[in-house]
């Protein structure tokens, strides 16, 4: 076992199962959370959590637990993998069985629509602390599991929570790099999803390689100009958290959002989308949060404004394809301007 330090990860999903996993073959004692009892007495007996991460063979350092106090107490990283409508929920209960030295880190990639709070942000409400930090980037789930080299960021103001981060979570498959702008690496992990699902119904719909490109890239002019206005560095953008996780979500039907996206391209409505899906896809709330916000803000985002017309209002893909290839040039510049602003 590695030193005495005791990590936690709530959630008993795909990326909670695989950030705990990683930990425990670190060689440190990680108590993972979930409310499935019938989950935790699966990995007590097989090792395995067969509904999200089939075939996943779980290291015996690795402690489910449906217990939060046992989970939460004296752990020196509380990861944080829950869905984003119930992260405030879970994140409140484990108050009591806290304290100030203890480093909380999300994963998870979405918004809180009444808000507007990124999950960090609930973090810091809900426990009234600073210790925060948010790990993020291509890393699809499946893939870990499978030990294909992967790189993530994890980002916080202090570097020394950095530093224990990439030490709990660095190993010959998984590399962990450093951000100070947790704002700009939480804010890309959340926009990448609604993208994901315009590359998913455009795979569907057979479009090419041409198009797939312009999506993609066009994605990224857009994500980058929504949150420079709302203060992140666009620098982060070209990074593994930004442009990165846009990548590998736009181009993996292993993506639950782009699963998604495709479902609604081969004729399936978004309920039934949903779903046969079976697990969380942070993308389509996230749409609906950041269409208003785009909004109220007066930023020019073509590609979320047609997606929600798709998905929310009845329209068809090819009129909204054809609006935006024949919209006005007015603000369409290719990039962000020196001033950072387009
Ligand atoms: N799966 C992936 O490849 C990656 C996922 N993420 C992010 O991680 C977050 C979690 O995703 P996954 O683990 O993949 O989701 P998932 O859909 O695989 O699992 C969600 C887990 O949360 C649990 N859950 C939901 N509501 C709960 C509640 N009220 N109380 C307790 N548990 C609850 C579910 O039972 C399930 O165990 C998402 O925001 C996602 O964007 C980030 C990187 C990669
Ligand atoms: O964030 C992810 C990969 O980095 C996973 O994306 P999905 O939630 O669309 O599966």
């Amino acid at each position: 076992m590695t030193e005495s330090v005791k990590i936690a990860v709530l959630g008993g999903g795909s990326f909670g199962t695989a950030v705990a996993n990683i930990a425990a073959e670190n060689g440190y004692q990680v108590s993972q959370w979930m409310r499935s009892k019938a989950a935790v007495q699966e990995i007590k007996s097989t090792r395995l959590n067969s509904r999200y991460m089939p075939g996943y063979q779980l290291s015996l350092n690795l402690l489910p637990t449906t217990d939060l106090a046992e989970a939460v107490t004296g752990a020196s990283i509380v990861f944080v993998s829950i869905p984003s409508k119930s992260f405030r929920d879970v994140v409140a209960r484990i108050k009591p069985f806290t304290n100030a030295e203890q480093i909380f880190v999300s994963t998870t990639k979405g918004i809180e629509g009444e808000s507007f709070k990124l999950m960090s942000e609930i973090i810091q409400d809900e426990l009234s602390t600073d210790n925060v930090g948010v790990l993020s980037g291509p890393n699809l789930a499946k893939e870990i599991a499978k030990r294909h080299l992967t790189a993530s960021v994890i980002a916080s103001t202090n570097d020394e929570h950095c530093q224990l981060v990439q030490k709990v979570l660095g190993n010959d498959y998984f590399r962990v790099y450093a951000s100070n702008d947790t704002y700009g690496v939480e804010l890309g992990g959340a926009l990448k999803n609604i993208y994901a699902i315009i590359s998913g119904l455009a795979a569907a719909l057979g479009l090419g390689e041409n198009t797939k490109s312009m999506l993609i890239t066009r994605s990224l002019a857009e994500m980058s100009r929504f949150a420079v206005q709302l203060g992140a560095n666009p620098m982060t953008f070209l990074g593994l958290s930004g442009v990165g996780d846009l990548i590998v979500t736009c181009m993996s039907p292993l993506s639950r959002n782009y699963r998604v996206g495709f479902a609604i391209g081969e004729g399936k409505n978004l309920e039934q989308a949903v779903d046969e899906l079976g697990e969380v896809a942070e993308g389509i709330n996230t749409l609906k949060i950041i269409r208003d916000k785009s909004i109220e803000m007066e930023v020019y985002m073509p590609l979320v404004t047609g997606l929600y017309k798709v998905l929310f209002e009845g329209a068809t893909v090819k009129e909204v394809a054809r609006g935006l290839m024949l919209g006005a040039h007015k603000q369409d510049v290719e990039f962000i301007l020196k001033d950072g602003t387009q």
